[in-house]
């Protein structure tokens, strides 16, 4: 067997509060966040919408620290997967390749290049494929090997999702039953599963199964969890005035609050990190609104992170990965070109969704013409 190598996946997140507003660039310039009509206008919408949104983000950046916390978990869970292979019989190099902020996947991809790595499993940190997340980087990575010959020489593998991976599951429910064993009444709490959202058209209009697997995902932990406990499964993080997937977070919360739910334990299910969504989103603004509605309990499940149940797992599934036939990254599911993505910025000004809607259309006209003219006049003095 060649030299061995794992490359971790992950969106990454802003060090510190300058790296923000270049993040959010970087985010919103992705065609599979955001897709336009014209490939041109990308550039000019993604400084629009990080300019716009910075400052909001930076303040909630702020409340945790002054940066995300995802760079220094995913080089923990990193090294832990190394040792835990290597205690398996494996020896291998990990590698972590963030979407849009440092180490970025490109860098990763020119040290494999270095180390002559001859095997590698492209393992995403997302137990649910969405085209938002681990397509959009499989379709990075595909454009990057298409062009690199030393590349092609590399017997790879991906591995597309994980979210039924039995050790996960396993990870998942014992972090659920501590939690549930500190609050006042265990068997009746009601187990509130977060997921992070995404717009309705990636599923209706890109073919994303995303929610198909998170649905699937979450009955699977309260299988393994083995309690009766009731629970929800609500979407978090929107951006913007488009139909996201629903139940939102923060309306369950407060329908759940106005059955007379009084102990809420939120299990975050998207992500196996801490990060912003979990520790300000989570943790502060949903809180706040689950207090308000009078929510005497309001709990949280730790993300993952460096469990040693979960770390074991993300080994399982590397070593499932070798042994399987090897998945190429032509293989997974790719939203067609024309399909429509955009959820659009929501804009501060608005008076009401729709009217939000109709400003940010406005907004874009004026900034799109005012650079059509800029062009223009650049182009007339060249002459
Ligand atoms: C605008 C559209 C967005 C979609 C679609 C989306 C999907 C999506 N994201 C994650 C996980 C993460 N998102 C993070 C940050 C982040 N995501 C968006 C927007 C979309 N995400 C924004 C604007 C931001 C920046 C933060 C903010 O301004 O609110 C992060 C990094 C968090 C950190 O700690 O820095 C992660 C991780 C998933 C799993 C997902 C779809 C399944
Ligand atoms: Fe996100």
């Amino acid at each position: 067997m060649g030299r061995l190598g794992v490359l971790l996946l992950n969106l990454g997140g802003p060090d510190k509060l300058e790296d923000v507003r270049p993040f959010l660039y970087n985010l919103f310039s992705d065609p599979e966040i955001i897709r336009l009509p014209s490939p041109l206008l990308q550039a000019p919408l993604a400084w629009l919408i990080s300019t716009l949104r910075a400052k909001k983000s930076q303040e909630n950046y702020k409340k945790i620290g002054g940066g995300s916390p995802l760079r220094r978990i995913t080089e923990a869970q990193g090294q832990a997967l190394r040792s835990q292979l290597q205690q398996n019989g494996r020896d291998v190099s990990v590698y972590i390749g963030m979407r849009y902020w440092h180490p970025f996947t490109e860098e990763a991809i020119a040290q494999i290049k270095r180390d002559n790595i001859e095997e590698l499993v492209v393992l995403p940190l997302y137990p649910q494929f969405s085209i938002s997340t681990t397509g959009s980087s499989f379709r990075l990575l595909d454009r990057i090997w298409k062009v690199d010959p030393d590349l092609q020489k590399i017997k790879y593998t991906v591995v597309p999702s994980w979210y039924d991976n039995s050790g996960y599951l396993q990870a998942m429910a014992n972090l659920i039953a501590t939690e549930l064993d500190r609050v006042k009444n265990p068997s009746a709490a009601h187990i509130f599963f977060s997921a992070h959202g995404v717009p309705v058209s990636y599923i209706e209009e890109a073919g994303d199964p995303y929610q198909k697997e998170i649905e699937a995902c979450a009955a699977l932990i309260m299988q393994r969890l083995n309690r009766t406990n009731p629970y929800t499964l609500a979407y978090q993080s929107r951006v913007g005035p488009v139909e996201w997937l629903q139940p939102y977070t923060d309306v369950a919360i407060e329908e759940l609050a106005q059955q007379g739910v009084k102990e809420l334990v939120v299990v975050p299910i998207s992500f196996v990190s801490e990060h912003i969504e979990t520790l300000e989103e989570i943790d502060m603004e949903y809180r706040e609104i689950a207090e308000h509605a009078g929510i005497e309990t309001f709990a949280r499940v730790p993300a993952p992170d460096t469990d040693p149940t979960f770390i074991q797992a993300l080994a399982d599934v590397v070593v499932k990965a070798l042994n399987d036939r090897p998945k190429l990254f032509s293989e997974t599911i790719q939203p067609q070109k024309n399909t429509k993505l955009y959820p659009q910025e929501r804009w501060e000004w608005g008076m009401t969704q729709s009217a939000e809607v109709w400003n940010g259309r406005l907004a874009m006209l004026g900034f799109l013409i005012l650079l059509l003219e800029l062009w223009l006049g650049r182009a007339q003095i060249l002459q």
